[in-house]
Formats: C-alpha cells, structure tokens, sequence
C-alpha cells in the first residue's frame, strides 16, 4: 500500500505545543501521542497536522428527564464530531457513569481513523451521556434517548452525522433515536441511525459484525505468525456485542475459548467454555455472575493467561504499564476501543506481542453500519451473506494493507494504521483545499 504523497507545499516546520496530558490513562491522550507518531513519519505538513489534532465540533447538552418517581434529573450528554472531510460523520453513542468529553473526543477520534482505515466515506464522531442504564427502567431509558436526541438534533442526519450503538445502548434505543429524528424532520428516515432492529432498516449481519471482524483479522493475524484459528487458545474480556459474538465466532472456527469476564467476574476452563451456554446465561440473567461453565478467576487473571489470543473487548484502559509485563498472549485482538494505553505499547513490542489495534480489529461495526446507511438509502436490502462476504472483503484487504504498510516501514501494526488513515484523512484536506 502506497502512502499517497500528493502534498501542498509547507510554509513552516514547526510543531504546535503538545497539549499537557494528566495521566497514562486520558485516552485522549492515548489517541494524539500515537497520532504524533504517525504525523511525524509522513512527515505531516504544519497546517492538517494543526486541523487533524482538533475535533470538528463539541456539543455539550442537558438532557432533564422526568424519572418514575415523579423527581426530574438532568443528565450530561456529549456529541463530538472529530472530522468529517471524508464523509458525514460516524460512531456509537455510550450510555455509562464514567463517560468524559475527553473520552468521547478520543472515540471521536478513533472513529476518523478507524473509517479511514477500512475506507469508509465517513468522518468520525462519538457520543455519550453520563448515566446508569443498568439502574434505569426502559421508560426513563427511554425518555434519556428522545431527549438527548433532540439536545443533538442539530448536528444530526444521513448527510451530518449517523450515531449507532456502543457501550450500553443498542438497537431498541437507535429505534428511539430514529423515531426522535423523524418526528422532528416530518417524515421516516431511518438512514439517520445504523444498528436499528432489521424490522425498521437495520442490515443483516450488523449485530454480529464487530465480532465477525474481530474473528476474521484474527484469523489473517495468526496465519501470518504460521499459526492457525483451529485450536487456538483465547481469553475474552467483556461479554457484551462484541465479545460475546467474536467468542462465538472464534470457538465455531474451532479456537479454544478457555477464559471470558464482565464486570460480574471472570472464568476459566482449561477444556474451553461452552460460550453458546454462557451467552444463554447472560441472556437469562443479565451477566456472568452465577455461571458454572467455568472455574472463578480474578479479572486481572484473564488478562495474563498464557494464551495464543487475548480479546480485550469491554473498555479503555485496561493493558497498562502495570499489567503489560505479565501479558502472555501472542495476539492481541483489540475488540474494544482503546483497551491498550500508549505508553503499553512498547512494552507489548518488546516482548513480541502482535497487537491487532483497535482502529482494523473493532471496524466490522462500522463496515456494516455503512452498508447499513447504503442500503436505507437505496430502499433495497441484502442476504447476511453478501452482507457477511463484503464485510470479509473489506476486512481482509484493510489487514493486509496495514500489514504491508507496518512491514514497508518498520513499525508495529498500530503504528501503520494510523499512518494509513491519517495519510487518507490528509489526502482528503489536500484535494479539497481546506487547509489552504
Ligand atoms: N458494539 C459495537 O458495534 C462496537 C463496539 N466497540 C467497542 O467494543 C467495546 C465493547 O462494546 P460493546 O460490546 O458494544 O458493549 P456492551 O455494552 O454490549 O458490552 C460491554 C461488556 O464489557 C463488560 N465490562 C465492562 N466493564 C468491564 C470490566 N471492568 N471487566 C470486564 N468486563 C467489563 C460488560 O459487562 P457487564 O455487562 O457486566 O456490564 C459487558 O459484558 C467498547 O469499547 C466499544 O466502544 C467497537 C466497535 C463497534
Ligand atoms: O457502527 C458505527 O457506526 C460505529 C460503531 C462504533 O461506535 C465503533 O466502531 O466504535
């Protein structure tokens, strides 16, 4: 894969100041210094390195919703659109307590490059409100979505900005959102939303998709060490969407799946886990807790199994400095959104860890999201097959573009594919003249 070098010329070398960080685990920070990276081997002119560190747009909205004891609370929402020169913009929206506008800037972010990367006609953006679904009943979940949609009503549209499903929310709440949206423009539109029920323009195969394409570089990551899916060990951290499902798909190509964790606990099971019977019980109960299908570990335990893959899919943060000497898998699979802080990342090369970075490993989603929004517009829907073969398509060539590009340059796969995308954002600003 060929870095386009298709530049205007520079009127000056220098770099802005770094932004001061606070810590190891501000995930904006995460994003930038793998950003800077990569900006300074393309050598990025000042002026799209300058536009590329800043998000679009930030919005910041109250959302008061009456709860079922009759009291009113207002609850903090984000909408943050990084950068839409690719396209309209593009991502999940979380429901969690811990949910920062730092956070939802650094999602924001990896959404940009993650689309850049699989070569979507999408920028990037993320959303969040600050909230405990889990203590919510559906009404006032309910009643936080139409809300926070119409907060962010202005940003949105299958032309502005496609919000979809992430942490905590899914298709019943995108269903809401949507209606939220055409109300308010006076007719359907279910183009404003991916990840929708497929009874109202949601796309085949989009529920599995994350996982999918977790399984499928996986598959091309372990071919490339030699090794093969097909008996291969793995541990899973997070046993929502995408965890569950890459799980699922990883044990149906004959991988052993010997440990899997939510927040309830974490088990193992050296003969690997019935994962059709833990998503059973989850389904029964709402998480792991209670699961017999494996001995209790302790959390921190899975993530330092000796493992050939290590799927770390529920949060960011969570291969630090602290744990990343102990890691033992020789894959990792970054079913999550930044679950590796920067400054792991040497710690993982030097010890010959081939990490499959967030950015190629969880674009599935969004693949399927695409052609979810492809197929709303055009009123005409695909198989789960064809869905599933142009996702395997896009899937395999991106690992293979980025595999090309880390080896032509030396660097690590994450190194790479933000080069890759970075290199596509700018091209875009060039062509387009904005920076001029
Ligand atoms: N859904 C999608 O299509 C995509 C999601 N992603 C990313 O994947 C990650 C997971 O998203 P998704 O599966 O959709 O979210 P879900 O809400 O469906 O699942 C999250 C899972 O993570 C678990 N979890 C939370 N905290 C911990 C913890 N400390 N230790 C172990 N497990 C934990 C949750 O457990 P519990 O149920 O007990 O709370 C749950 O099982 C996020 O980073 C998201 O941004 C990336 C691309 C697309
Ligand atoms: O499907 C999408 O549009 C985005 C999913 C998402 O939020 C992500 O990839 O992190």
């Amino acid at each position: 894969m060929a870095i386009d070098l298709l530049r205007l010329p520079t009127d000056s070398i220098v770099r802005p100041d770094k932004d001061r960080f606070l810590n190891e685990e501000n995930p904006f920070e995460a994003m930038m210094s793998r950003f800077d990276r990569a900006a300074e081997l393309l050598d990025l002119e000042p002026g799209i390195y300058k536009i590329l560190r800043n998000p679009e747009k930030q919005l910041i909205v109250s959302v008061p919703v009456m709860m079922d004891n009759g009291d009113v609370e207002v609850f903090t929402g984000y909408r943050v659109l990084y950068n839409t020169s690719r396209g309209p913009a593009k991502g999940g929206i979380r429901f969690d307590l811990n949910v920062t506008l730092e956070e939802v800037k650094a999602l924001a972010a990896w959404m940009t490059w993650k689309c850049a990367v699989v070569n979507l006609p999408f920028g990037g953006a993320k959303g969040g409100v600050i909230c405990d679904p889990l203590s919510m009943s559906v009404g006032e979940l309910e009643r936080v979505t139409r809300r926070y949609t119409k907060g962010i009503i202005s940003l949105l549209g299958p032309d502005t900005d496609v919000p979809a499903p992430d942490v905590n929310t899914n298709e019943r709440v995108m269903a809401w959102l949507m209606d939220t949206y055409s109300m308010h423009v006076g007719r359907t539109e279910n183009a404003v939303t991916t990840g929708k029920p497929v009874e109202m323009g949601g796309s085949l195969g989009r529920k599995e998709a994350t996982g999918r394409g977790c399984m499928l570089v996986t598959k091309e990551a372990l071919t490339h060490l030699g090794m093969d899916l097909n008996g291969a060990t793995i541990a899973v951290q997070g046993f929502g969407n995408v965890g569950s499902i890459a799980a699922r798909l990883m044990a149906q190509q004959g991988a052993k799946v010997i440990g899997i964790s939510d927040r309830a606990g974490a088990f193992y099971n050296a003969k690997g886990i019935d994962i059709d019977a833990a998503i059973k019980h989850v389904q029964q109960h709402r998480s792991l807790e209670g699961f017999t299908g494996g001995d209790a570990i302790d959390a921190e335990e899975l993530l330092t199994l000796e493992v050939d893959v290590l799927v770390p899919a529920a949060l960011e943060n969570v291969i630090t400095t602290k744990n990343a000497p102990r890691i033992r898998a020789k894959v990792i699979c970054e079913g999550a959104n930044g679950p590796t802080t920067a400054a792991a990342d040497p710690i993982l090369d030097e010890k010959g860890i081939f990490v499959i970075p967030d950015i190629l490993a969880n674009a599935g989603g969004v693949t399927v999201s695409y052609f979810e929004w492809v197929q709303d517009r055009m009123g005409y829907f695909w198989s789960e097959a064809i869905v599933n073969e142009r996702l395997g398509d896009i899937m395999t060539r991106s690992f293979g573009d980025v595999l090309q590009l880390s080896k032509q340059h030396r660097v690590n796969m994450r190194t790479a594919a933000y080069m890759l995308s970075i290199s596509r954002v700018a091209t875009v600003h060039r062509l387009r003249g904005i920076y001029a």
